[in-house]
């Protein structure tokens, strides 16, 4: 099975969803001229980094980037990983990506279980703590938002569950475009399944960002990969090689998960 994705790498306005929803809408317009088979956006594509006005900017529920979400995803005919925004419960402000199928129906959501100490997220943000496994069609895809990749027992446990994509939204600061790289090919090799990940590029106050978002194949090879600037990213993907790849090297037999679960 051969699926293309397109890879939104934006900057972000700082603290302005409306701008932003305005500037999503005209990349994914553009991204349909190749008529991908679904589209993602970076992390937190609504406000970016500015969390000490989320108690203002952060959506309600949810309910205006979904909306915006599923109208574009219906529009377009198109999957959609939304990203991640802002998302405002009663139990707090979440970092939440929504995914919906092309008819607008949402298929997925998984808010960010690893908050980034460095970026002040856990003074502003509350953590997720459910896994975020959802189908793209037949097939079964899992999502982790950024600082998550640096957490590979999460993923494996999420990829056990049959996951072959992995998708990572990201706003990734430049300073570490090493590490970025390096555990995203890691997450691909060791799952062995594909690494959808989107990074923001751009400033905002207190960050620069990587870019450099990437798709990575389950045999480790970069597929795909963004310069520093803004970019939409396309890339197929070969889903047969999943299994070909779990099949050569039988990592999933060969585990001894009673030695170290
Ligand atoms: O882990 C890192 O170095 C970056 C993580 C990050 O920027 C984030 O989770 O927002």
């Amino acid at each position: 099975m051969q699926k293309t994705v397109a890879l939104i790498q934006m900057d972000i306005a700082y603290g302005r969803p409306e701008a932003n929803r305005k500037k999503v809408e005209e990349k994914v317009a553009q991204a349909m001229e190749q008529q991908p088979d679904l589209i993602m956006l970076p992390e937190l594509w609504d406000t970016g980094y500015d969390l000490t006005r989320l108690d203002e900017i952060a959506d309600d529920h949810g309910q205006t980037n979904k909306a915006f979400l599923r109208d574009l995803a219906r529009k377009h005919q198109v999957a959609i990983i939304g990203g991640s925004v802002s998302n405002r419960e009663e139990t707090g402000t979440y970092n939440t990506l929504y995914a919906f199928d092309p008819a607008g129906k949402q298929t997925g959501e998984y808010k960010k279980v690893h908050l980034f100490r460095l970026m002040e997220e856990e003074k502003y943000l509350k953590a997720g703590d459910q896994e975020g496994v959802f189908p793209w069609g037949d097939l079964l895809c899992a999502a982790a938002i950024c600082y998550d990749i640096r957490f590979p027992e999460w993923i494996r446990k999420m990829v056990l569950r049959g996951a072959h994509v992995l998708f990572v939204p990201a706003e990734w600061p430049g300073p570490r475009l090493s590490h970025w790289r390096h555990l995203l090919i890691s997450r691909a090799i060791e799952n062995q399944c594909y690494v959808v990940a989107c990074n923001r590029t751009g400033k905002d106050p207190n960050n620069t960002f990587a870019g450099h978002s990437m798709v990575v194949d389950p045999w480790g090879e970069v597929i795909a990969e963004a310069g520093e600037d803004e970019e939409i990213l396309f890339a197929d993907l070969d889903l047969s090689l999943v299994q070909k790849v779990r099949s050569t090297i039988p990592v999933f037999t060969d585990r001894r998960p009673e030695l170290y679960e």
